[in-house]
């Protein structure tokens, strides 16, 4: 577990109000369930790839990240890219302040190319605070996002997810791409 820095953050809009985010798109981006899951039901295999697993000081979160988590020494970041068969599909961050890892969570760092999700929904302790909605720029153009904060036995963890512009989030369901 190194102690690099984890790299900046892209400036992320997020939505005041839910409705003015497309209701096709608002359908994906409010997933209760697992993303994971969601997107296996698209028939694809899904895999994931750890870009940067890191402990990180308070003051190395982004500015709207450390506002919802509470004070901690330090916090574990997984920066990982989903991929949908050999397509990415989504930019997935999550921060865990180091208290939520402690017992069975502590394998929250140790997940490798285990999908999240998998360890999240396998329980029934996971509970979920909110979701905002976001839009960010990029050189792919505008992408859709979303940051939840959950719980696992009320321990807080924030995950934010950018959805690419292979993933069907830009290519809603039912829509058979190229026509
Ligand atoms: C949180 C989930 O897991 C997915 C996998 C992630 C990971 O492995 O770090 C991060 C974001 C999620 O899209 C999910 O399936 O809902």
């Amino acid at each position: 577990m190194s102690d690099s820095h984890s790299p900046a953050q892209p400036p992320i809009h997020w939505f005041n109000d839910p409705t003015d985010v497309p209701a096709d798109v608002a359908d994906w981006l409010m997933e209760m369930g697992s993303m994971t899951r969601r997107f296996e039901k698209q028939g694809v295999t899904v895999t994931v790839k750890p870009q940067n697993e890191c402990f990180v000081s308070r003051a190395e979160l982004g500015e709207s990240e450390a506002q919802q988590l509470p004070e901690s020494a330090r916090y574990w970041v997984r920066e990982i890219v989903l991929f949908g068969d050999a397509e990415p599909w989504l930019l997935g961050r999550t921060v865990i302040p180091e208290e939520t890892l402690t017992g069975p969570d502590m394998a929250l760092v140790d997940l490798g190319t285990l999908p999240l999700g998998r360890y999240l929904f396998s329980g029934n302790n996971l509970t979920r605070d909110y979701i905002h909605l976001g839009q960010l720029q990029s050189e792919q153009g505008d992408l859709w996002a979303r940051r939840s904060r959950l719980r696992l036995s009320d321990k807080p963890l924030l995950l934010t997810e950018i959805f690419l512009p292979d993933s069907p989030v830009h290519r809603p369901e039912g829509k058979v791409s190229g026509i």
